[in-house]
C-alpha cells in the first residue's frame, strides 16, 4: 500500500488524521448471536428492540393507602368511606367498589377499576372499617397509569448501543429475556522482544519482566471481546513473519508490543508490509509515536511501541476506540474540559502530548491538576500515580503554573 521508505521520510501524521484512516478502515462486524439477557451486559444490540407490553401493565398505585372514585368526592369537604377490601401488590382486590366504598391499597398494587384515586394512609383516620378523608384531600392522584413509562410497541433500546445494566433491567421489565447482539471480537496479542521474561519466572541478567501483555490483558478486558494472549515472540524475523500470519488466520485484530520502532531489530512494521498492508505508520503523539496500523488479509493489526506508558496511551486513545467500531458500538467521546495546571510541564512543540495529571475539584467546584511526576514513555510509575491525562496540543510549548489545560479524566469518578 504504502512503500518503506517513503514512509520513513514523511512528516508525522497527526492522531485526528489517524483516527480518521482507521475510522475508514475498519467498518462493524457483521455476525450476531441470540443471548440471555443475563449473559448481554456490556454487549453491543444487534437489532433495535421494541416493547411487546405496556409497563405499567395495570393502573397502580404509587403509594400506600387508600383507593377511592373521585366521584365520591365533594370538595372541600372532608367524608368517610366503608372498608370493602384490600388491594396488595401482586394480589389484586377481587370485587368491585360500590359507591360510598374505599379499598386499602399498597403501592404498586393494581387500583381496582372503580377508582381513580389513592390517597397516602398518614392523611386519613382509620375507625374499625370506616375511613375518614379530611376536607383537604385531592382526588386522582398517586396512580400509575397504564404505559406511563413506556407503551406498548415503543422503542426500548436503539441500536447500536453497548448495553448497560439500566437497559437490562428495563428489557427485563418489558419481559424480554433474550436479546440479538453482535458477536464477540477475537483478539489476540503478544509482545515482541529478546529481552522479555514472562513474571513468575526468576529474571536472567539483562532480562526486564514483560509488563505489557499485562497491560494489555487488563486494558482489552470487554465482553465484547475474546481475547487471547499468544505471549512472547523473540525479535526474530521468520518467528515473527509466523507469528502475524498465523494469528491473522484466526482473530479479527492483532495487537502487539515492541519493535515497532527504527532499531536493528524492530521488525514489525517491514514484516507488516511484506504480508500485509501498512495503513500508517508513526504518528504525532507523546507517547506512542511509532505505531503500526495495517491489514493481513482481513485480520487488522495494531503494531504499538514496546514501552509501557506508551502502550496505555496508544491502547486508550487509538486501539480502544478503533475496537469500539469494529464491534459495531457507537462511538465514544471522553469527556474533555479545562482544569488549571499548579505545577509547570515541559513540552517543546511538534508532538500531542498525553501527560499524566492528577486532578482534582475544590469546593467551589473549580479543578485543579498537578503533574503526577516523570513523563518519560517508560515510567509505569507515575502512570499509575495519575487519574487523568493532561493533554497538550501540538504547537503547545512549556506550560507555567497557573495556565489553563485540557484534561481528560481515566474515570468520571476522580
Ligand atoms: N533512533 C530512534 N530511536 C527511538 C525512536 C526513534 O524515533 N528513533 N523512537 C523512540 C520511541 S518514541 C519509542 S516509543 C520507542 C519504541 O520502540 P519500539 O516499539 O521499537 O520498542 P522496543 O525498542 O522493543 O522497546 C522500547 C522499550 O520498551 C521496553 N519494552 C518492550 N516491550 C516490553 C514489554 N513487553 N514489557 C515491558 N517493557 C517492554 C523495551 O525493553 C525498551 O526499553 O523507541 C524509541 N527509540
Ligand atoms: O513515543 Mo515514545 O512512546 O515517546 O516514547
Amino acid at each position: 500500500m504504502i512503500d518503506a521508505c517513503s514512509l520513513e521520510s514523511r512528516p508525522l501524521m497527526s492522531i485526528d488524521d489517524a483516527l480518521d484512516r482507521i475510522e475508514a478502515a475498519i467498518h462493524p462486524v457483521s455476525g450476531a448471536e441470540k443471548l440471555a439477557l443475563k449473559n448481554a451486559l456490556g454487549r453491543v444490540l444487534a437489532e433495535p428492540v421494541y416493547s411487546p407490553v405496556n409497563i405499567p401493565h395495570d393502573r397502580n398505585a404509587a403509594m400506600d393507602g387508600y383507593a377511592f372514585a373521585s366521584c365520591d368526592v365533594v370538595e372541600g369537604q372532608a367524608f368517610t368511606l366503608n372498608l370493602a377490601g384490600t388491594s396488595w401488590a401482586g394480589r389484586p382486590f377481587q370485587g368491585r367498589v360500590q359507591p360510598g366504598q374505599c379499598v386499602r391499597i399498597f403501592t404498586g398494587a393494581v387500583v381496582p377499576e372503580q377508582a381513580d384515586s389513592v390517597v397516602m394512609q398518614e392523611h386519613v383516620q382509620v375507625r374499625d372499617q370506616a375511613i375518614h378523608f379530611p376536607a383537604d384531600t385531592r382526588a386522582l392522584q398517586n396512580i400509575r397509569k397504564v404505559g406511563e413509562d413506556v407503551k406498548q410497541g415503543d422503542l426500548l433500546c436503539v441500536h447500536p448501543k453497548k448495553l448497560t445494566a439500566v437497559d437490562l433491567g428495563l428489557l427485563a421489565s418489558a419481559g424480554i429475556d433474550e436479546v440479538a447482539v453482535k458477536r464477540r471480537l477475537k483478539i489476540a496479542y503478544f509482545s515482541t522482544g529478546d529481552e522479555l521474561s514472562s513474571v513468575g519466572k526468576p529474571l536472567e541478567s539483562g532480562k526486564i519482566y514483560d509488563s505489557n501483555r499485562m497491560l494489555l490483558g487488563g486494558l482489552l478486558e470487554d465482553p465484547c471481546y475474546s481475547v487471547s494472549d499468544l505471549g512472547v515472540v523473540p525479535d526474530n524475523r521468520h518467528l515473527l513473519e509466523d507469528r502475524f500470519i498465523e494469528a491473522s488466520k484466526n482473530y479479527d485484530v492483532i495487537v502487539t508490543t515492541g519493535g515497532a520502532s527504527v532499531g536493528e531489530a524492530d521488525y514489525v512494521k517491514e514484516i507488516l508490509q511484506r504480508c500485509g498492508e501498512v495503513n500508517f505508520w508513526k504518528i504525532a503523539i507523546k507517547p506512542g509515536k511509532p505505531l503500526a496500523f495495517g491489514k493481513i488479509g482481513s485480520c487488522h493489526f495494531f503494531g504499538l511501541p514496546g514501552n509501557p506508558v506508551a502502550v496505555v496511551v496508544t491502547c486508550q486513545q487509538i486501539v480502544v476506540p478503533a475496537l469500539r467500531r469494529l464491534s459495531g458500538a457507537p462511538s465514544f467521546k471522553a469527556l474533555r474540559f479545562s482544569a488549571t495546571c499548579t505545577t509547570a510541564l515541559r513540552k517543546s512543540a511538534g508532538r500531542r502530548e498525553y501527560q499524566r495529571g492528577i486532578l482534582s475539584q475544590d469546593e467551589n467546584g473549580e479543578f485543579w491538576v498537578a503533574s503526577a511526576g516523570r513523563q518519560g514513555s517508560n515510567i509505569l510509575s507515575s502512570m499509575s500515580q495519575s487519574n487523568c491525562y493532561i493533554i497538550l496540543p501540538e504547537a503547545c510549548n512549556d506550560v507555567q503554573a497557573g495556565d489553563k489545560v485540557t484534561v481528560e479524566p481515566f474515570s468520571l469518578l476522580i
